[in-house]
Order: structure tokens, then C-alpha cells, then sequence
């Protein structure tokens, strides 16, 4: 017996080994591709901002909402095994059409490296996303719920730990895929999860087991509306009013799981802030100071999962036992949740002190200004009606001159006087350039919020005699100034050139700062040294690094709701139902994410920080409604139940047989435990 039991755990090892590898796979492909896909969305096919981000986070919803669709064919109709192969090739095919959207070639006839037909290439990017959607999306449930359904029923503690593992792999895959291309894993997913076929414990679908649940809970309630008459005994459950008409068991499956999936109502609050790691923590990174943007952004959670998930399994949680405190699932989920909303207070606090060193930008009436003198002379500059500015050849104004008007005029003290007036663009920010001839003095438009990514915006001046060609840049005309272009943070060189002459000058970066450069006409003659800047944005002061507290609350957070909410779903579900629960769970992350959609179109409070401290005092709230709810909530063992019902049936022989072999199983199992215990002892 000791023998056969080893060898049917190596057995078990095996074929988890497969499923979990798998998933290990698919989120490598699935974290790899989202992770290029705002950039494809805007250097590619030209978008702006706002669509890439809306567009990026629409796919994400879509992909935790087909899991319904992939739990109605799994559970009604392929089983899980058959919709997990199906799927993965929708998959695959989805993948290698938005690779093909990608080869701008396609259509690019004219080959001067951008696609001519852009309805084209968007056309295939989104038939590519839905097909990966749905791939996987609809096989997600079902490798969660397969991976459970490889261990019997009194096998818990080991069903948790395949939980674990299986969401360590998730994280591992997502942790590679910053490093190795995407495309690959589709194929080994499928070939993986193939490859452990003939070992699988497969159960089969047993017939169309939503469309019976809708027909039923339909039924519940027009009976219970015919019979609404006080006239009428009550029932103990709504449901009970299918009574008449369906299976016993069939009604019982279906309160075990409208029990789950009431208590799933508060939890798209959790993952509605969970998932601006994305959006807002990673736009409050670029308002930061340290080299590991990316970095940070990308592989911070999944390596604090790695670290963490054996941590509290090994540790935390077996402490909290021996303590003798019941930390029940629900429990743990509720504390996942005060974990997140503690990192939002941690975001809050580290705002607080961005704010501190952010530029006082112009808000939507007003209007601010700076002057840059590359006039041979200090210049005396009066901007009516009473601001007065005195501004050194080759200087520029200390400051921006914030304006509650638009149209100004200014006036500068050469010999004549110089008036021109002008009208600034409400809500931005301009520097009024003095050239070398004051009488066409200009406007130019400058940032008005930090750069993107914690680059640094620059920009030229043209104070030389003639045209001049700058590194990357297009030729400056004499006065003229250039758009800003992006550098990187650290040292850069730029060569100037007019004709046979040229020099060259180094500048070190910091983060998010913006400067003009301003080039004198002595430029050659001096090597370059005469260039002066002008800082029209100070590079960032608060360092990356106040980040970590956050990313490591929300991830305890996440350890504690997610892991544990993934494990409740399967546990808390009837045997032909478990696919349902696990799409049901996956859907309160659709919502959160289309709540995050909808809270970025309906626009921001007026700071950060507020809005931070918002969305944790709202979590706070879910929280508390959700320990209520959790307090009234009695756990469940499906199996028991159903096997109740079955019994006040009557039990068919093929079932009473089934479950004889079971319960052996179990006790020999039992034994074996007890004879390990026996031989160390
Ligand atoms: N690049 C970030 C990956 C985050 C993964 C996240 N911690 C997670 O486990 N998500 C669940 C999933 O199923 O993907």
C-alpha cells in the first residue's frame, strides 16, 4: 500500500507539474504581450494617450469576462480538458494576427517606414485582441478549476497549496515575459499542457448545466411571483419555489453558488485599486527621481508574489494558527483588502511629497509666461498692465508670470521702444523669445506637465548668424527655436555644425526636468562653452525608491485576497459548477477594471494625493460591508451537500459505487498518512 500511494503522489506531482506550467506559459505570453501593447498602440498605430490607455484597459476587462463564456463551454458542453486545447488555439491565432498587424511592411508600399493603410493594421490588432480575449480569457477558469479537480475531496491543505503554486507560476511567467518574446509560449503552452493529456483526472460535462440554471432560477422566480399571495406558506429559500418542477440537486448546486457569488458583490473595489499600479502609480513614477522606472513598473509585484506567497504560507499563516486565531478565508480576504487600501494611504503620502516638488502648473483660466533674452544687451521688459522684468542678454525671467488674461503687451526699453502685444494660450505655459533682433520677438509653447517616463524635454535657441544642424535634429534657422524632442536621464552629447565648423557640448540629465538651450553666435569661436540653459522645469527630487512601501502593501493585499479568493471559488463550488465560480471571481476583476475606465473619463479631484486617499477610504468602506457579509456566510462543503441530497433522493448503484471507492481511497489514504508518522516517530 505504501508503495502504490507513493507512486500515485509522484503521479499526482506529474500532471499538477503540467497544468501549472501551463499557466506558467500562458501568462508568460499573455503578460508579454499587454506589457508592449500601450507602445504599440501609440508609436504604432499613432494614437494619443487617452485612446491607447482606454483601448489597453477595455482588452484587459474583455479578458476577465470571456472566462463566462469559456465556463459555459466547459461546463456545459467540451469539458475542461477539450475547451483548455480549443481555446489556447484561438490563442495562438490571436497572437500571431496581432503580430502580422505589427509588420508594417504589409502596407507600407511607399516603404519610408510607416503603414499607409492604418485601418488595416487596426482593423487586425483588434481582431488579434478579441481572439486572445477570448483564448484567454475562456481558458482561464477552466485551467484553475482542472488543476482542482486533480485531488480528491479530502485532500485539502494540498488543493491550497496547488493554488499557490499555481498562482507563483502566474507570476513567475509574467516576471520572465519582460525578458523573452511572447510568441513562443503559445505554441509551449499548448504543447505543455498536451503533453500530460493521458494523465489527467478528466470530468466530463454534464449536459448544458447553465442554460438548466438560468431555466431554473427563471422558473424560482415566476413561481414565486404566481404564489406572491399572503395566502401561500413561505419557503425557506427563493429557490426553494423550483421545487415543483426541477431536480432537487440541481436547486441545491444553485443556492451554493448564488451564496458566492452574492458575497462577490464588494471585491471589484479591491482589484479597482489594484489595477492603477498601472495607470496612476506608474504616472506618479514618472514625477520620481531613480533609474529603475521600468523595472519597478514591470517585475516589482510578481517578485514580491514569488517572495511573499511562500513566506505567508510557510509562515504567517501557520503562526496565525498557532496562535490559535481562525484566520478563515474570508477573513484573509478582508485583510487583503485593508492591506490595499493601506497602500493607497502609502501613495497618498508619498504625493504629498511629490507635490511638495512639482512646478506650480497654470490651471484651465490661466495662463503663464517666461521671457528668454538672446538680445546682445540687458533688456528692461514691461508685460502690461504692471509686470516689470529685468533679464540679462542670454538670461532668462526667474520664473513664470502666472496671468488671469490672455491678451498682454509687451514692451521692451531698447532704442525705440519696442511694443508688440500678444495673446497667451489659456492654460499653458509659453516663453517669449527675444532674438538677436528684438523686433520679432515670439511665442513658444512649452510643456506644461512633466515628461513622460521621467525623460527630459529640450529644446534650442538659435542665436548664430546662420542655419545649424544639432544631433537628431532637424537645421535650426538663425532665431528660431526648435520643438522639444526627449532625452534619457544621464550624460548626452550634441554636435553642432554650420558647414565646415562644428563643436560639441555634454550635458548630464536628471529626471523629468525641461530646459532651452540657448546658443550664442560666439558658439564656435568658444567650443561650444558659451551655451547657456535655462531650466524651464527642475528635474525630479522625490526618489523612486518612497515607492516600494506602497507596491509591497498592495501585494501582501493581493496575496491574502487574490490567492485566497481563487482557492474559495473552487472550494465553495458543486463538482459540475466549479468553472462557473472560477469565471465568476475573474469577473469582479472586469468590473474593477472598467471602474478604473470610467473614473479616468469622469477625470481626476483637483490632487492626486485626495483622490488616492478617496479610493482607500471607499475600500475601507467595501471592507467593512464585506466582513458583514462575510460574518453571515457559513462555509460549505459542496460535496457533502450534495451528497445529502442525493441521499434523500435515494442513491443510484453507479453513484453508491463511486462513492465507496472514494471513501476507500480516503481511509487508505488515511493510513498511509498515519504509517509515514508511525515510521518517523
Ligand atoms: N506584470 C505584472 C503582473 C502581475 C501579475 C499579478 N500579480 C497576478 O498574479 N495576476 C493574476 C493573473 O491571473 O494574472
Amino acid at each position: 500500500t505504501l508503495f502504490s500511494n507513493k507512486k500515485k503522489k509522484r503521479k499526482k506531482i506529474c500532471y499538477i507539474f503540467f497544468i501549472v506550467v501551463n499557466e506558467f506559459c500562458e501568462r508568460f505570453s499573455y503578460y508579454g504581450m499587454r506589457a508592449v501593447l500601450v507602445l504599440y498602440f501609440r508609436y504604432f498605430l499613432l494614437w494619443d494617450d487617452d485612446l491607447a490607455t482606454s483601448i489597453y484597459h477595455a482588452f484587459v476587462a474583455l479578458c476577465y469576462l470571456t472566462p463566462i463564456l469559456g465556463a459555459i463551454i466547459a461546463d456545459s458542453w467540451l469539458g475542461k480538458f477539450k475547451t483548455i486545447i480549443y481555446l489556447s488555439i484561438v490563442y495562438a491565432i490571436g497572437q500571431v494576427t496581432m503580430a502580422i498587424s505589427t509588420i508594417h511592411d504589409i502596407t507600407d508600399a511607399n516603404r519610408d517606414g510607416t503603414p499607409d493603410n492604418f485601418t488595416f493594421h487596426i482593423a487586425l490588432s483588434m481582431l488579434g485582441l478579441i481572439l486572445i480575449a477570448l483564448g484567454t480569457g475562456g481558458i482561464k477558469p477552466c485551467v484553475a478549476a482542472f488543476g482542482g479537480d486533480q485531488f480528491q475531496e479530502h485532500q485539502s491543505r494540498q488543493l491550497n497549496t496547488f493554488f499557490s503554486v499555481f498562482y507563483l507560476c502566474i507570476n513567475a511567467g509574467s516576471l520572465l515575459s519582460t525578458l523573452i518574446t511572447p510568441l513562443k509560449s503559445v505554441a509551449s503552452t499548448l504543447m505543455v499542457f498536451i503533453a500530460g493529456s493521458g494523465m489527467y483526472v478528466k470530468t466530463d460535462p454534464e449536459g448544458n448545466i447553465m442554460w438548466s440554471v438560468c431555466k431554473c432560477i427563471g422558473f424560482a422566480i415566476k413561481n414565486r411571483f404566481r404564489h406572491r399571495s399572503s395566502s401561500y406558506p413561505k419557503r425557506e429559500h427563493w429557490m426553494d419555489w423550483a421545487n415543483e418542477k426541477y431536480d432537487k440537486l440541481l436547486i441545491a448546486q444553485i443556492k451554493m453558488v448564488l451564496k458566492v457569488l452574492f458575497l462577490y458583490i464588494p471585491l471589484p473595489m479591491f482589484w479597482t485599486l489594484f489595477d492603477q499600479k498601472g495607470s496612476r502609480w506608474t504616472l506618479q513614477a514618472t514625477t520620481m527621481s531613480g533609474d529603475f522606472v521600468s523595472i519597478l513598473i514591470s517585475t516589482v509585484n510578481p517578485i514580491l508574489i514569488l517572495t511573499l506567497v511562500p513566506i505567508m504560507d510557510r509562515l504567517i499563516f501557520p503562526l496565525i494558527q498557532k496562535c490559535g486565531l481562525n484566520f478563515s478565508p474570508l477573513k484573509r480576504m478582508t485583510v487583503g483588502m485593508l492591506f490595499a487600501a493601506m497602500a493607497f494611504v502609502s501613495a497618498a503620502l508619498v504625493q504629498i511629497e511629490i507635490d511638495k516638488t512639482l512646478p506650480n502648473f497654470p490651471s484651465s483660466s490661466e495662463s503663464q509666461l517666461k521671457v528668454v533674452n538672446t538680445y546682445s544687451t540687458t533688456l528692461n521688459v514691461t508685460i502690461s498692465p504692471n509686470e516689470h522684468l529685468l533679464i540679462e542678454s542670454f538670461g532668462s525671467s526667474a520664473d513664470y508670470v502666472t496671468f488671469d488674461h490672455q491678451d498682454i503687451t509687451v514692451s521692451l526699453n531698447t532704442n525705440p521702444v519696442i511694443t508688440k502685444a500678444f495673446s497667451l494660450i489659456k492654460g499653458g505655459r509659453q516663453t517669449l523669445i527675444i532674438p538677436s533682433d528684438p523686433t520679432v520677438m515670439y511665442l513658444k509653447e512649452d510643456v506644461k506637465s512633466k515628461p513622460r517616463e521621467g525623460k527630459n524635454a529640450i529644446r534650442f535657441v538659435n542665436g548664430y548668424t546662420a542655419d545649424l544642424n544639432i544631433t537628431n535634429l532637424d537645421s535650426i534657422e538663425p532665431s528660431a527655436t526648435t520643438n522639444y524632442t526627449l532625452v534619457n536621464q544621464g550624460k548626452r552629447d550634441f554636435v553642432l555644425r554650420h558647414g565646415e565648423q562644428w563643436c560639441e557640448f555634454s550635458r548630464k540629465f536628471g529626471f523629468g526636468a525641461s530646459y532651452t538651450f540657448l546658443i550664442p553666435s560666439t558658439v564656435f569661436s568658444d567650443d561650444c562653452e558659451s551655451i547657456t540653459e535655462v531650466e524651464d522645469m527642475k528635474p525630479n527630487s522625490v526618489h523612486m525608491a518612497l515607492q516600494i512601501p506602497q507596491y509591497f502593501l498592495i501585494t501582501t493585499g493581493e496575496v491574502m485576497f487574490s490567492v485566497t479568493g481563487l482557492q474559495f471559488s473552487y472550494s465553495q463550488a458543486p463538482k459540475n459548477m466549479k468553472s462557473v465560480l472560477q469565471a465568476g471571481w475573474l469577473c469582479t476583476n472586469a468590473v474593477g477594471n472598467i471602474i478604473v475606465l470610467i473614473v479616468a473619463e469622469l477625470g481626476k479631484l483637483p490632487k492626486q494625493w485626495a483622490e488616492y486617499l478617496l479610493f482607500a477610504s471607499l475600500l475601507v468602506a467595501v471592507s467593512i460591508i464585506f466582513s458583514i457579509m462575510a460574518y453571515f456566510y457559513t462555509y460549505i462543503d459542496p460535496a457533502e451537500i450534495e451528497a445529502q441530497v442525493r441521499k434523500e433522493q435515494g442513491l443510484e448503484p453507479e453513484e453508491m459505487e463511486k462513492e465507496t471507492l472514494e471513501m476507500e481511497e480516503k481511509d487508505e489514504d488515511q493510513k498511509n498518512e498515519q504509517g509515514v508518522k508511525q515510521t518517523k516517530i
